[in-house]
This record gives structure tokens, C-alpha cells and sequence, in this order.
């Protein structure tokens, strides 16, 4: 049951909270809202502005208006101001992990884990502002000089999700500020409010009006399909799910824009008879059971070489016994809700579809006792290549354990899926580490990790898991353009 009251959060700085959508430097209030609701109690914590597509189109033109001015000035004075909103952020990571745990459900430490990621994608961008070089190269004719120079590509279109409220918008807003861009940031509807928060400090920190609009709403298809299709956007930038970065590439295919998907995945996670099992059950923790399961980098599939299977089988249901699932602002809880029934339905459909084909439940398998969309952290062994967990993304507790006994047919078995986004393996065998590595059809692999996210590493997919890179020294490109002039003599 939802309830209609709005329950008062608990903030050092209760400005943070802000409900007004943030466009041209003001804080707009718009005739419609829309309720926030905390997925751990059903609580509505806010009313937000709901911006339609009539409030996108004008913030478009904001945002274009303020690129000239924005992209003139130096990659040290943008820096500089971003760097101001790094420390705003470190300085609030409180209260933005308590409004962050508020509208998505995560642990408060996790909520506070994922505010100081966000963060740092921020402060490397800050950094990277001053190192957007061009090039010169030698000429192809005695009289001519080529020189290369990166420019913004201008007003840019970003579309995130609920699972990383901040961390998702951090490191696309972080490059695209960097080198001069303006930006326009769709909130999920599930999670504006730290979208916001981050605003306030931005405005805080310095960043001029029109560079940075934050339009919070409802109308998901309607305003991505003109983030997508308006002449001034230049660059669509979107975390979700492949069906939708599907769609938003057919609709900006009609003007051409540059586009970053980070897609969905459905890692592999391998572990090999040579591995240490204790240090790839910890791997396997984080990989699989971090953010709930929610995570598009999380294990989906768990292969394990048959000389290994039993011990690390029942490690893992050890381990998972230690998780304890509540409400995220409960102390020692390290696993919070689903986001919603839907989700809820998903992970059972998995569950129940691979025990009707065999699987046993050797840990969890149900709806917490804690009800809501609570779901016990959960353990499958037997899992086989037929079952639904193997193809689809489970994108919730579920660790299901696949047996095998050849290298060459893990490596296939891994590769077999229209995904690519993150693999993971254990072995302590050198040749095989990097045979494996290199046969892993995925962006990024973890060789014993389980944990790969940092902002100084490109982060992104192959196959249908997406286009482009986030983080690292690579993650400005896809904001850039590049230009070449070629220079004839001077008679
Ligand atoms: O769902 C995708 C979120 C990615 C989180 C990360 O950076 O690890």
C-alpha cells in the first residue's frame, strides 16, 4: 500500500532535497508532480515537477544557447568548477546516500559508496578538462600542414537509470562538462531526487546557467524520443536496457547523433579447478549479490569446473546466509529491496522455470518474510545451458551455478549470448588467464575480481550490450568531435 503523506527525511541539509526540476540556472516548479515513493516501505518522500515534452523542447534551447559560451572557456576554468562540485558532493555524501537509499532502496553504506563513485567520475573529469589535445600531423604535400583540433559536440542528451541514481549521471554529466558541452539529464521516474541534489550542488559549485538542466517526468517515451530527435541535441548518452537503446538509436538516426548505450550484460562468471575457490566465492559475493543483483555488470551466469563445484557451491550458500536483507537505513543490512513487483516477478520467473527443469534451491529461493519486494538472496545448483537464467539477464538475487569440464566449452558457452558486456574469471594459471581473457567476448573482464567499476578504466560493452566508453582517459571521446584543418602557405 502507498501511502499519501509525505514522510520527512532525516538531513543534515535539508536544501538538498530539492522536488523543482533545474533548467537555465533556476529551480522550475511545474503545474504537474509526480510521487517518489521509498521502495523499502512504500513511503512517498517527495511530489516532483513533472517536465513534459513541451519542457524538454524549451530546456533544449536553453542548453543550446549556453553551449558558445560554456565551450569558450578554458579547460582549467571548467575544471575548476567541477572540481568545486567534487568536494560539494564528498562534503554531502550523507545526506545524498540517505535521499539515494530514500528513492532506490540500497544500503545506506552502499548508497554512500555509490555517492563517492559518482563522485570521482567527477573529479577525473575535472582533471581531464585540461588535457583535451588535438594533433599535428605531417603534411601530405610540401605547402600543407594538418593540425586536428577536439571541439564539444555540443548539447547532449542524457537518458539513466534507476539502479545507480547518481553514479550513472556523474559519469556521463563529468566528460560532458569537461570539454565544453551542455547537458540535459533525464532522471529515471523511479529516482530523480538525487539527480536534483546533484543539481544543487552543481548550481553551488559554480556551473553557469543552461550548461547543467536537470527535467524530471513521467513521460519516458515522449521526452526521449525528443532528447532523441531535436536538431539541437547532439549526443544521446544512456544507461538502460537494450530494447530501449534500441529504440533511441532508430529515433536518432533521423538527425544523426553521436550515441554512448551502456546496455544490458549477462556476465559470465568462470571459475576454473586451478582457482583459489575462497578468493572467487568473495569474487562471486560482490559480483553477483552488489546492488541486490541490480547491476548490469552483475554475474548472471556462474560457471564452475567440475573438480570445484561441490566445495564452491556450498561456500557460496554460506556466504550467502551472512547477507541480511531490510530496509537500507537499518544497521548491518546489506541487501535492500527489489525495486519493484515487476522486478520481483522477474526473479521468480527464473527461479521457478529452472527448478520445473531441474535446478535445486540450495539457498533462499522466495519472497523475504519481510514482504514488499524483499527476496531472499538465492542459490541454484544444477543449472543447466536450457534454462531461462542462461539467456536472460536476471537483474536480481539470483546465483545460479552451471557445471562444466572443458575450458573450450566454457569459453563457448560463455561467448554464447547476444551480450557483451563484463565476463569474470578465477584461475591461477598464467597461460590460461590470458588465453581466456583474450576469448571472452565482453568489454571488461575481471580476471580474479569480482569487482571491475573504478572511473580511471573504460567501462562499457560489445555486442548488444552498447556502444562507447565511460571513465578513464578514453571517456571524453565520445563527447568530442574532431576537426582537421589543413593549412595551405601564405603567398
Ligand atoms: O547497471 C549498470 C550500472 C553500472 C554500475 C557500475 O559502474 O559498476
Amino acid at each position: 500500500m502507498l501511502d499519501t503523506k509525505v514522510t520527512k527525511l532525516e538531513l543534515k541539509d535539508p536544501s538538498l532535497l530539492e522536488t523543482r526540476a533545474y533548467i537555465n540556472g533556476a529551480w522550475v516548479e511545474g503545474e504537474a508532480t509526480f510521487p517518489v515513493h521509498n521502495p523499502a516501505t512504500g513511503d512517498l518522500i517527495a511530489n516532483v515537477t513533472d517536465i513534459d515534452i513541451e519542457g524538454t523542447r524549451q530546456t533544449i534551447d536553453v542548453a543550446y544557447a549556453a553551449k558558445k559560451e560554456w565551450a569558450a572557456q578554458t579547460g582549467k576554468e571548467r575544471g575548476a568548477i567541477l572540481r568545486k562540485w567534487f568536494d560539494l558532493m564528498v562534503e554531502n555524501a550523507d545526506d545524498l546516500a540517505t535521499i539515494l537509499t530514500a528513492e532506490m532502496g540500497k544500503p545506506w553504506a552502499e548508497a554512500r559508496g555509490e555517492i563517492l563513485y559518482g563522485a570521482s567520475f567527477i573529479e577525473w573529469f575535472a582533471e581531464e578538462a585540461k588535457r583535451i589535445y588535438g594533433d599535428v600531423i605531417p603534411g601530405h604535400q610540401r605547402d600543407k600542414r594538418i593540425v586536428v583540433l577536439k571541439q564539444p559536440v555540443g548539447v547532449v542528451g542524457s537518458i539513466t537509470p534507476w539502479n545507480f541514481p547518481n553514479a550513472m549521471i556523474a559519469r556521463k554529466v563529468g566528460p560532458a562538462l569537461a570539454v565544453g558541452c551542455t547537458f540535459v539529464a533525464r532522471p529515471a521516474t523511479l529516482t530523480p531526487l538525487s539527480a536534483l541534489a546533484m543539481a544543487v550542488l552543481g548550481e553551488r559549485a559554480g556551473i553557469p546557467a543552461g550548461v547543467l538542466n536537470v527535467i524530471p517526468g513521467t513521460d519516458s517515451s515522449g521526452v526521449g524520443n525528443e532528447l532523441c530527435t531535436n536538431d539541437k541535441v547532439a549526443k544521446i548518452t544512456f544507461t538502460g536496457s537494450t530494447r530501449v537503446g534500441q529504440i533511441l538509436m532508430r529515433q536518432a538516426a533521423g538527425t544523426i547523433k553521436k550515441m554512448s548505450l551502456e546496455l544490458g550484460g549477462n556476465a559470465p562468471f568462470i571459475v576454473f579447478d586451478d582457482a583459489d575457490v575462497d578468493a572467487a566465492v568473495d569474487g562471486a559475493m560482490i559480483a553477483k549479490f552488489r546492488n541486490n543483483g541490480q547491476t548490469c555488470v552483475c554475474a548472471n551466469r556462474i560457471y564452475v569446473q567440475a573438480g570445484v563445484y561441490d566445495e564452491f557451491a556450498a561456500k557460496l550458500a554460506e556466504k550467502t546466509k551472512d547477507l541480511n536483507v531490510g530496509n537500507g537505513f537499518g544497521d548491518g543490512i546489506t541487501t535492500g529491496p527489489l525495486i519493484n513487483d515487476a522486478a520481483v516477478a522477474k526473479v521468480e520467473e527464473h527461479i521457478s522455470d529452472a527448478v520445473s527443469k531441474g535446478a535445486t534451491v540450495t539457498m533462499g529461493g522466495k519472497r523475504s518474510d519481510l514482504g514488499g519486494t524483499f527476496f531472499e538472496p538465492t542459490v541454484l545448483t544444477g543449472v543447466t545451458r536450457d534454462m531461462v537464467v542462461a539467456k536472460d539477464e536476471t537483474f536480481g538475487p539470483v546465483a545460479p551455478l552451471f557445471k562444466f569440464e572443458e575450458e573450450d566449452d566454457v569459453v563457448a558457452m560463455a561467448n554464447d549470448s547476444e551480450f557483451g558486456l563484463a565476463s569474470y574469471f578465477y584461475s591461477r594459471d598464467l597461460a590460461r588467464v590470458w588465453r581466456v581473457a583474450e576469448a571472452l567476448e565482453s568489454g571488461m573482464v575481471g580476471v580474479n575480481t569480482g569487482l571491475i567499476s573504478t572511473e580511471v578504466a573504460p567501462f562499457g560493452g560489445v555486442k548488444q550490450s552498447g556502444l562507447g566508453r565511460e571513465g578513464s582517459k578514453y571517456g571524453t571521446e565520445d563527447f568530442l568531435e574532431m576537426k582537421y584543418l589543413c593549412m595551405g602557405e601564405i603567398q
